[in-house]
């Protein structure tokens, strides 16, 4: 068993704890116990993570809580108003109470999808974060973005609505296919990309080595982000002044790749912010903002852990025009226009508020499909 730590998202009254630790989630019946008020836990997981519920309910069994659970499909297609209704009517059937805490054991969609059902049933029930996937571990267990998809995009029907407290076991990872992994460590990245360039320096120097196994790495990387993450939801938690729109970065491209895909697998999300991230640099590059040679050596590091770089590695072949249409959703829009996360280099990240769609669509179309 690794030794734990603890990184304090401090939102005042809100506040609460990310514990990360390897084996945790065999403990995580006395971690979430003070939670329970000794009445039955309800979690909801999604079907490929069974076994980990397995471990989960034993360890609420040793703290003397019994538990129920809802097994939903696996996938992004999760995240709908038809599972959000499942969800909330099984929670209600359940005398869930608001005083109650639902734990959500699975990656961001679980976490997503929940976290808006609690945001909502009887206006506002307590949450816990179980994150099983890379992903959710660096990322969306933590700030309180929650949300469904919508046949207009991404995350278009949601709320801020903050856990109570999130339990980062890094040892369920072993069971994650290389490919939701990788698309986790896309998000990593983006935290070297936005502030820190000598975290991404580290990227480049033990990303592989994170992905083919590497324990130490993995638990470095887990909780570097999670302070990162921590650090800016408390600047901004409901991204009003600029600071959380950081996190973003990426993902105006990339939610319009993901949209165009469909949301059926063929396009993950951490594969899309990979290649939303590429096309970001390449767009700063293509305006003066950024050396040219920051825009190669994202690309180049996304290209070596096989994240998609751009719209040919991401399986686009959509318009600049079709493009461009699905960012006329993104939620950043403000009367008419999209401010834009760019960089002035690895690690200098901004928001720009003076782009024009115009250029975005010719960049786009000049890019190889
Ligand atoms: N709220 C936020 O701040 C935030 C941040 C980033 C991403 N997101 C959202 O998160 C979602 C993506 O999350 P994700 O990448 O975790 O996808 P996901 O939840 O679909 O999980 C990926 C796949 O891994 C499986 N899985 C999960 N844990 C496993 C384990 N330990 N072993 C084996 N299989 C496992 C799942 O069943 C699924 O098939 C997107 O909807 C994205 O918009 C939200
Ligand atoms: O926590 C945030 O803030 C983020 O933007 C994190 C992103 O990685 C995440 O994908 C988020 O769900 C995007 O939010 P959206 O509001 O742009 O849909
Ligand atoms: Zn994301």
């Amino acid at each position: 068993m690794m030794p734990g730590t603890t990184v304090t998202v401090a939102l005042g009254t809100r506040s609460y704890p990310v514990e990360i630790g390897g084996g945790l989630l065999d403990r995580a019946g006395e971690r979430l116990a003070p939670l329970m008020r000794g009445r039955p836990v309800a979690i909801v997981a999604d079907e490929n993570v069974a076994p980990h519920l397995t471990r989960l309910r034993a360890s609420l069994g040793a703290a003397g809580l019994a538990s129920e659970a809802l097994l939903l499909p696996a996938g992004e297609s999760a995240k709908s108003w038809a599972t959000l209704a499942r969800v909330c009517d099984w929670l209600l059937a359940r005398g869930v109470e608001r005083g109650d805490h639902v734990v959500a054991l699975g990656g961001g969609v679980i976490g997503d999808l929940v976290g808006f059902a609690c945001a909502v049933l009887k206006r506002g029930c307590g949450f816990a974060q179980v994150p099983t996937t890379l992903l959710a571990q660096v990322d969306s267990s933590v700030g309180g973005k929650t949300g469904i998809n919508t046949a207009a995009g991404k995350n278009l029907v949601g709320a801020f609505h903050q856990p109570a407290l999130v339990l980062i076991d890094p040892d369920v990872l072993d069971t994650l296919p290389p490919r939701e992994l990788a698309a986790g460590y896309a998000e990593v990245v983006k935290y070297g990309l936005i502030d820190d360039a000598d975290f991404f320096a580290w990227c480049e120097a033990k990303g592989a080595a994170l992905l083919a196994g590497d324990a130490g790495a993995r638990v470095q990387a887990i909780a570097h982000s999670v302070a990162a993450k921590a650090r800016i939801v408390a600047a901004d938690e409901h991204e009003t002044n600029g600071t959380r729109a950081l996190l973003n970065l990426g993902h105006t491209f990339g939610h319009a790749l993901e949209a165009e895909a469909g949301f059926d697998g063929s396009l993950i999300h951490g594969e899309a912010v990979a290649a939303g991230i590429a096309l970001a640099f390449r767009f700063s590059a293509a305006r003066g903002l950024c050396a040219a040679d920051d825009a190669t050596r994202v690309a180049t590091h996304f290209r070596a852990v096989g994240l998609p770089d751009g719209l040919a590695a991401a399986g686009i072949r959509a318009s600049g025009a079709t493009l461009v249409e699905h960012m006329r959703h993104d939620k950043k829009m403000a009367a008419g226009t999209l401010p834009f996360l760019l960089a002035r280099g690895i690690g200098r990240s901004y928001l720009d508020r003076s782009v024009d769609l115009a250029d975005v669509e010719r960049f786009l179309d000049g890019e190889p499909r």
